[in-house]
């Protein structure tokens, strides 16, 4: 590729030197063009026969501005040093500065850098149809060559902000304007709960919180907290757990330290406020238990018991479970006006979502108070109401069943993998499941099954994947081999397990595997999401359709440029989703089934995200 990319020169006998950019298929700026014009630039400059420069582009295009590339290695890695230095040294200094004449011969386009370096020449001569623009604040950055000032000198202030700005009208009015900006708005909602935060209660003072359990969900908890400036007293079952917890948020505060979103002084502070503890003695005064063990009901439930006991009366008792029922946790106390859940997304003290879990007896207090440690925390929370799965899991079950379902129809896993992240997800279903690990999925299976009826697709997929030794990125081998330092690369050996788990399936019409369209595959992916979301909101888990639509953006890395997942079917379409999956259901039953919310949104034209009528809101409540 880089012998492609350079910069030349030719002198001819008439003294004009013609350097020519070509980095097809736009003569971007890479950084090697940057330094190819300081070199020819400078060689020009220096040698006698050259009188004049002539600056142009390869393959009639002048420039198409600073390669975006570079741009994208920047977000990788956030090294902004790896960003070459083009505005003094060579706009500057050289070409502005130079003492030899220099003019642009602008064709096709200039944009951006490119126009920038077009303004550092002493003249320019364009084609009647060039593209001239400064199109930078598209991608969130300024001009960072000069532009600003040099444009309106040029061609004065009005010219120059319609050059800057143009296509900012157009992108006003684009879906992807419009669903960041609704993205933006919905954020800000999450934590007006009616009932509880218009009725002037006072959040009260969380200073000191309990975590029950040092393993990665706990330790990610507590340095949440302990960053947030909140005493932890983080509490194991033996010494050596204790210590491995503790070792887990020291490891944790380092990684903050390293990513620069913690000083040095902080973490030190921060550690100086954890307490390990073996027995529930230093429980006696604090505010709020979070409690993060394994998802064991009877366990729980010993845990609840216990500490109703022994914390002070005004205590919240909120559990971690992502599943369990919170009634059934908290069963066999007193305490159900204090019980809540606090369920964080792994690794919790980076991911921002904290799904706040209500029943029917959880006081407003205790709610406002965790809204609030959320966001001390710096979290956004998001209240929803009790179900197997809560809003976000259950959401999105159908989410790997149906990317399961899909495999068990003779679909390629690695595809759908690929045509799910570029719609926009981080990573597909599958690659998700490696880095989850798989116990958890084996963990919600029956618990799904029993929930979901004759909805829930019930696969044997990661029962074959675990039974031949698989665990995922854990322990290197899933769907994907893991080798450090290395992206996960497709392993062929899995087809193995895929073979055995169509014949056991048994799904394939005719035996034989169907063809679908990638639309095909991504509709049959998330329509099905959409489907249960529409319960979701039908028995008022959600406050608002746009809590899911944060939830799905913050929980499950759902591209934020969609708008969140109500939003996105909303472009969709109720009526066209409607169709697809009532097709479906026909022909691959009920897991594809539409939802009675869904159909009567399909017949009524209404949004997805409008709000329910009050009909419709006296009939079902989860809150
Ligand atoms: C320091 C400076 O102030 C900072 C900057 O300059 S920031 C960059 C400013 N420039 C821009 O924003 C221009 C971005 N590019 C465009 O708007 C359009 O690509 C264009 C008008 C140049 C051409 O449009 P069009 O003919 O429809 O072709 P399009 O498909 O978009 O692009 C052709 C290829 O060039 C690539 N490309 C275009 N501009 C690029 C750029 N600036 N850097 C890297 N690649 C670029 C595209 O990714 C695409 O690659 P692909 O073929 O592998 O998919």
């Amino acid at each position: 590729m880089a012998g492609s990319i350079r910069v030349t020169m030719e002198v001819g006998a008439d003294g004009v030197a013609l350097i020519i950019i070509c980095n097809p298929p736009v003569n971007a700026l890479h950084p090697i063009i940057i330094e190819g014009l300081k070199e020819k630039y400078a060689e020009a400059l220096d040698r006698d026969d050259v009188k004049a420069i002539v600056l142009t582009g390869a393959a009639g295009k002048f420039c198409g501005g600073f390669d975006i590339n570079v741009f994208s290695k920047v977000h990788e890695t956030g090294d902004v040093s790896i960003l070459p230095e083009m505005s003094f040294e060579l706009v500057s200094n050289m070409m502005e500065d130079g003492k030899k004449p220099s003019v642009a011969a602008i064709q096709g386009l200039a944009l951006g850098g490119g126009l920038e370096l077009t303004m550092g020449c002493h003249a320019r001569i364009a084609t009647p149809e060039a593209q001239l623009g400064l199109p930078e604040l598209t991608l969130g950055v300024i001009p960072g060559a000069g532009g600003t000032q040099r444009l309106p000198r040029l061609v004065g202030l009005p010219k120059a902000i319609e050059m800057m700005l143009k296509v900012f009208k157009e992108l006003v009015v684009s879906t992807t304007s419009r669903a960041l900006v609704h993205a933006f708005f919905a954020q800000r909602s999450t934590t007006k709960v009616p009932g509880v935060t218009d009725i002037q209660l006072k959040p009260r003072n969380i200073r000191k919180v309990a975590v029950i359990g040092g393993g990665l969900m706990g330790s990610g908890i507590a340095t949440a907290l302990l960053v947030g400036n909140i005493s932890v007293v983080l509490k194991e079952v033996n010494p050596q757990f204790l210590q491995r917890g503790q070792k887990t948020i020291a490891g944790n505060l380092e990684g903050l330290v390293k990513r620069g979103s913690l000083t040095k002084d902080k973490m030190s502070k921060a550690i100086s406020l954890l307490k390990g503890a073996l027995d529930y003695s230093d429980f006696k005064d604090v505010d709020m238990v979070i409690e993060a063990v394994i998802e064991k009901v009877p366990l729980k439930q010993s845990i609840f018991a216990d500490i109703e006991k022994i914390c002070p009366p005004h205590c919240i008792l909120a559990t971690n479970t992502s599943t369990i029922d919170l009634n059934v946790i908290g069963e066999k106390t007193n305490s159900q006006d204090r019980t809540i859940g606090a369920h964080f997304f792994s690794p919790a003290h980076i991911m921002p979502l904290l799904e706040i879990v209500r029943t029917e007896k959880t006081s407003p207090q205790a709610i406002l108070d965790l809204i609030t440690v959320g966001k001390i925390i710096k979290k956004i929370p998001v209240v929803v109401g009790n179900c197997t799965g809560f809003a976000v899991n259950r959401t999105f079950f159908p989410y790997t069943q149906g990317a399961q379902l899909l495999v068990s129809l003779g679909i390629d896993l690695f595809r759908i993998d690929r045509i799910i992240s570029n719609f926009g997800m981080p990573m597909g279903p599958f690659q998700l499941q490696d880095l989850a690990g798989y116990g958890v999925a084996l963990a919600v299976k029956d618990i799904y099954a029993a929930a979901f009826g004759t909805r829930n697709f019930n696969s044997v997929l990661v029962d074959l994947m675990a039974e031949t030794g698989r665990q995922g990125k854990s322990n290197g081998k899933g769907y994907y081999l893991y080798e450090k330092g290395a992206k996960p690369k497709p392993d062929p050996n899995v087809q193995h397990v895929i073979d055995e788990y169509r014949r056991q399936a048994k799904t394939m019409p005719g035996g034989k595997p169907v063809t679908l369209s990638d639309q095909d595959i991504l509709e049959m992916v998330f329509f099905p999401v959409v489907n249960e979301a529409c319960r979701v909101m039908d028995e008022n888990v959600v406050i608002r359709a746009a809590d899911l639509d944060i939830a799905s953006v913050l929980g499950m890395g759902f591209p934020k440029y969609r708008g969140g997942l109500i939003f996105w079917a909303d472009t969709v379409g109720a009526s066209y989703i409607h169709s697809k999956l009532s097709k479906w259901a026909e022909m691959y039953g009920d897991f594809f089934k539409p939802s009675s919310y869904l159909e009567e949104r399909a017949k009524s034209g209404r949004p997805l995200a409008a709000p329910r009528t009050a009909h419709q809101a006296s009939t079902r409540s989860r809150m």
